[in-house]
């Protein structure tokens, strides 16, 4: 539980600092046992890597950095497509030589000094772009190469030195709001009455269609001093409600920040703000950004402006530089341009920065990853409102990065939703020596762990009465609300009714009327110990080996329950696009795999991955079957709220009720809810075996 108390500023900064210092710790272990212990070709199984690559162009890319692009090697790819792999943009990768198959023990730090490192900038089907860190101008590899995920100390570095300050900051130098979010402070009342108010209640709606805890939601941000939370449980238009927001204090002409913890959760505010003509800024590298929302992103507006041009030549003179660095044999002469370029590349950062501030401080609203909001382009920029979008999905520390300089935060999330991955979970904090500045450290918090966000620390410290909640919702059938909504949201969710009956077969495609698709919620109950779990700690001659699975189970017998439903569902007509499989276990996502290539479109997903995402018909596979009881991952009511609000019109859970009950209370709850109001059934063991 977060602490109720207030907090001592220097301590929270040690304790996060001590706790930001074990996870990345915990992070390059794990990359490090993983690369050293795995193929090349098992880590890209794993999503870790891709392998086969050869480059096809360097050149110079955004800050003068050098960019590599990467493609299949022509050999081995028949498609001219990379093979499957997980790599995204804004992954540190490590480019090298690839090594043989058979090749012993490969060390990161070995890999390292031979390849090089950087952050991916964009991924298409038939090539990746890599931006390589500072100082590496050129590589050339002999044959082929593969990339590698490795551990992201860039954005610890940033969270470590935002809590560096916070850190060192006197307590004169608290505003209000930094004393507010520490609770040395009390929040500024709002009216009780907001509508009533003389400042709030009578506003102009921009949108007419927002419902009534939406529009209560957005008069208390208005009216808050410090600090608002706009709770939005799913599917209730907390986006909606943000977009409006956003509106409304630009009406009231204030400047404001807006961050969320992914790029893509910071344009997606983007591509609904566009339409409404608002001058606005997108922070962020081009290549990591949505196609659409390129027409805002400061760097576009960088090329297009007039500014824009003297940088733009800078760039196409080093370009043609680094040309000719290729036809030049004489090692002085490769010299000379070494040395030129990297005249060229300071005077290229210094006309690209001014430029930058040109732009951004004549921008009243600006968007940004939290991360990114750390970048050069906003030090000394200021800010009325910074508002955090999925708030509860990141660390603090990361929410730190833009409050630093804000006067007020609004934050919307859910806490009832996925905190961000912790995985150093277990490590207690450790007390810390030293300071940031070698100096007697304040003591940490014991206790306190990653995992409590923000949303959660404000929630505690102040109470209710800082947060508003949506409590309409537009995605589910009623009958999918209805657990969730009891249990979690103290019964206080609705069903819009555009979306309360919907059914499959109402679908606007033809869709027979059967049992599969005029039920909105289906158990397939698979009691009595014929559908057994399996354990996937993969190597049992070697558990040192990090498996790549994490300690994952599967369950076939479940997994051919499932082909079975999902071919009934697409047999009744449903297109299986509208149809996704999540599961909270990796194993058992492997054991689904051949649905993909049986129903193309269909989507398999963990459930910590399909978060914030939705789907007409989607089938739960719990997964656990033991005489024990033991349920693992399954105990997290977060993640069981996650997966059963992702369906719009069908829920199908396939679960073994006797194990999932001993579980938790929660669980047991969930099981006789289903039991009682699902559509129950017991599946043909027979049957399931043929499949
Ligand atoms: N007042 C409203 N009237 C009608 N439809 C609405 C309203 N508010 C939201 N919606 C619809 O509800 C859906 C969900 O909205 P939005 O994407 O803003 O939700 P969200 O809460 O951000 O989503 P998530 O649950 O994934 O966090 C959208 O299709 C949106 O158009």
């Amino acid at each position: 539980m977060p602490p109720r108390e207030p907090i001592d500023v220097p301590s929270f900064a040690a304790t996060q600092i001590a706790l930001l210092d074990q996870e990345l710790q915990s992070e390059i272990q794990e990359t490090s046992s993983l690369i050293a212990n795995h193929s090349p070709t098992g880590l890209q199984r794993a999503g870790l890597a891709i392998t086969n690559l050869t480059t096809s162009s360097q050149r110079t890319g955004l800050g003068g950095k050098t960019v590599l692009e990467l493609g299949p090697d022509g050999a081995t790819s028949s498609t001219g497509e990379l093979p499957e792999h997980g790599i995204r943009t804004g992954d540190i990768v490590l480019v090298a030589e690839q090594p043989a198959g058979s090749a012993k023990k490969r060390e990161v730090k070995e890999l390292e000094r031979k390849g090089a490192r950087g952050v991916v900038t964009r991924v298409q089907r038939a090539a990746v772009s890599v931006a390589l860190d500072e100082g590496r101008d050129e590589v050339s590899f002999s044959g082929r190469v593969w990339m590698v995920k490795l551990a992201d100390e860039v954005t610890y570095r940033r969270m470590n030195q935002t809590m560096e300050k916070l850190q060192k900051m006197g307590e004169a130098e608290y505003s209000s709001f930094i004393r507010v979010l520490f609770g040395l402070s009390s929040p500024s009342p709002v009216p009780k009455d907001l509508a009533a108010s003389d400042e709030v209640g009578n506003i102009e709606w921009i949108d007419p269609t927002l419902n009534d805890s939406q529009k209560d939601a957005i008069r208390f941000a208005l009216a808050s001093r410090e600090v608002a939370l706009i709770h939005g449980p799913p599917g209730t238009g907390k986006t909606h409600t943000l977009i409006e927001l956003i509106l409304q204090m630009i009406k009231r002409d204030q400047r404001i920040l807006v961050c969320g913890p992914s790029n893509i959760s910071v344009d997606n505010i983007v591509e609904r703000l566009a339409p409404h003509k608002v001058p606005i800024l997108r922070l962020g590298h081009p290549a990591r950004l949505l196609p659409s929302v390129l027409n805002h992103s400061l760097d576009v507006l960088t090329q297009t402006s007039e500014a824009g041009a003297i940088v733009k030549d800078v760039r196409a003179e080093m370009d043609a530089k680094q040309a000719s660095i290729k036809k030049t044999k004489s090692g002085k002469e490769r010299k000379a341009i070494y040395a030129d370029l990297k005249e060229l590349r300071k005077e290229y950062r210094e006309r690209e920065r001014r430029c930058v501030s040109n732009l951004v401080g004549g921008s009243k609203v600006v968007l940004a990853t939290l991360h990114g909001a750390g970048g050069y382009q906003l030090r000394n920029e200021e800010f009325d409102v910074v508002i955090i979008d999925e708030a509860s999905q990141a660390l603090e520390a990361q929410c730190w990065v833009p409050l630093l300089s804000a006067k007020k935060a609004v934050c919307a999330g859910d806490h009832l939703q996925l905190p961000p991955t912790i995985k150093s979970l277990n490590s207690k904090v450790k007390a810390t020596s030293k300071g940031a500045d070698g100096d007697a450290a304040a003591p940490v918090i014991k206790g306190m762990t990653l995992e409590t966000t923000l949303f959660d620390r404000l929630l505690a410290l102040h109470g209710p009465s800082i947060k508003r909640m949506l409590t309409i919702q537009y995605r589910m059938h009623e009958k999918i609300m209805r657990f969730p909504s009891d249990e979690l949201y103290d019964s206080r969710l609705t069903a819009a009714d555009a979306v309360k009956a919907r059914l499959l077969k109402d679908l606007d495609y033809d869709v027979e009327s059967n049992e599969d698709t005029t039920e909105p919620v289906i158990f397939i109950d698979t009691q009595g110990g014929d559908f057994p779990e399996r354990n996937e700690d993969d190597d049992k001659e070697n558990p040192k080996r990090g498996s790549l699975h994490g300690e994952s189970k599967s369950n076939e017998m479940e997994a051919a329950l499932v082909r079975l439903h999902v071919k009934q569902l697409v047999a009744a007509g449903v297109r299986p696009e509208d149809i996704a499989v999540v599961t909270p276990y990796n194993a058992q996502l492997a054991a689904l795999a051949s649905l993909k290539e049986k129903f193309p479109g269909i989507e398999l997903g963990s459930v910590d991955g399909f978060q914030g995402r939705e789907k007409e018909a989607v089938i739960v596979s719990l997964v656990r079957s033991n005489p024990d009881g033991e349920v693992g991952f399954l105990g997290e009511k977060r993640r069981l709220n996650v997966a059963m609000t992702r369906p719009k019109r069908s829920l199908t859970v396939i679960g073994d009720s006797e194990t999932v009950k001993k579980g938790s209370k929660f669980l047991k709850k969930w099981m006789e809810f289903l039991e009682e109001h699902a559509d129950l059934r017991y599946p043909d063991v027979a049957e399931v075996n043929r499949e």
